[in-house]
């Protein structure tokens, strides 16, 4: 456990982070941080008066302002929008991009030590705005979409062959869009290579599901988009942080030479401990792999380069 974690919009995803995390009892305190008066100190309020009933002792408050977070050790930051039906995540940029900018200095100016886990679309991007925004090292900078993108893989193959979800071992690399990229070669069910166990056909349906999980969703929803598995993903690497777990996770990272690229954040197999993101790991690809993941990443620098 830590002193503090903060969540940064208090909508959808952050409200429903902030009571994962207080659930987990992950800190010792958590504060949601929205611009929306009254949102966050009456969701606060309202996730504490749940703690003696779940049985968690993490106090969680609401504020309008940055200071009652000074010193937390996490921030996830999920303000922005969200799209709607017949959006993309790219039509959000120049919106969350101010609106990242400005959480981000204000995260530097009162905890200038803390961890960012970047949650705001388009992520990729809007991890970049973050860091350099922030003026935090790479190591402090993560975001979540591999997490999520890799959890709706592993629920669709689970339901398909009918086995635990916890036993599918796999990893989807790439930018948070249409063109990220699920690992086929890494996919296991309990070590056993996926592809003896299903036929190509249904395989290649499932991964272009997964693709496009973040639309099935909107589609559903029509006001706005997911977010029990995006919180989930969140609250799952601020926990491997908080608890020095090093669990190897496909996190968006800015990328430094690895892969064979440079300067973009992208999805990639990350440690995560409690420095942040301790290592990239750089797992073999096959020619297809790479491609794909080439692709992903100019489909990355097109929008980063309007920021
Ligand atoms: N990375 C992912 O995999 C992933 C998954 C789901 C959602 N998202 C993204 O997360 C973001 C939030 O989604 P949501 O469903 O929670 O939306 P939401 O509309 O429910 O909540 C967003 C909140 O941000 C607040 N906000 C706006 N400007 C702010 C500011 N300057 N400071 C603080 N708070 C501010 C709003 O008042 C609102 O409460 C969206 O951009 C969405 O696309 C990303
Ligand atoms: O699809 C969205 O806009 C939200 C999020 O990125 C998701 O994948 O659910």
């Amino acid at each position: 456990m830590i002193d503090k974690i903060t969540v940064v919009g208090a909508g959808n995803v952050g409200a429903t982070a902030a009571q994962r995390v207080a659930e987990k009892e992950l800190a010792r305190e958590v504060v949601l941080i929205d611009i929306a008066e009254g949102i966050p100190q009456g969701k606060g309020l309202d996730q504490w008066e749940s703690a003696p009933i779940e049985g968690f002792d993490t106090r969680v408050t609401g504020s309008n302002g940055y200071e009652e977070s000074a010193g937390s050790g996490i921030y996830i930051v999920t303000a922005g929008i969200a799209r709607k039906p017949g959006m993309s995540r790219d039509d959000l940029l120049t919106t969350n991009a101010g609106i990242v900018r400005q959480v981000a200095e204000n995260i530097a100016r009162v905890s200038p030590n803390a961890i960012i886990i970047m949650v705001s679309n388009p992520l990729d991007v809007m991890c970049y705005v973050a860091m350099k925004a922030s003026g935090f090292p790479r190591e402090r900078v993560i975001g979540m979409a591999g997490v999520l993108d890799t959890g709706r893989y592993r629920s669709f193959l689970a339901e398909a062959i009918d086995v635990s979800v916890e036993d599918i071992q796999a990893m989807v690399l790439g930018g948070h869009g249409d063109t990220m990229v699920p690992l086929i070669s890494y996919t296991t069910v309990s070590g056993i290579p996926i592809t003896q166990l299903i036929d190509k056909e249904r395989l290649d349906a499932i991964v272009d599901r997964a693709r496009n999980g973040g639309a099935e969703i909107v589609k559903y929803l029509k006001t706005g988009s997911a977010y029990y598995a995006p919180s989930s993903g969140a609250v799952q690497m601020a926990e491997a942080i908080v608890k020095d777990k090093k669990r190897i996770l496909p996190c968006a990272a800015w990328l430094q030479g690895e892969y064979g690229m440079k300067d973009l954040f992208l999805g990639v197999p990350c440690k995560l401990g409690r420095n942040g993101l301790e290592q990239i790991i750089e797992v073999e690809l096959t020619d297809e792999e790479k491609a794909a993941l080439r692709k992903s990443a100019d489909a990355v620098l097109e929008p980063m380069a309007l920021v």
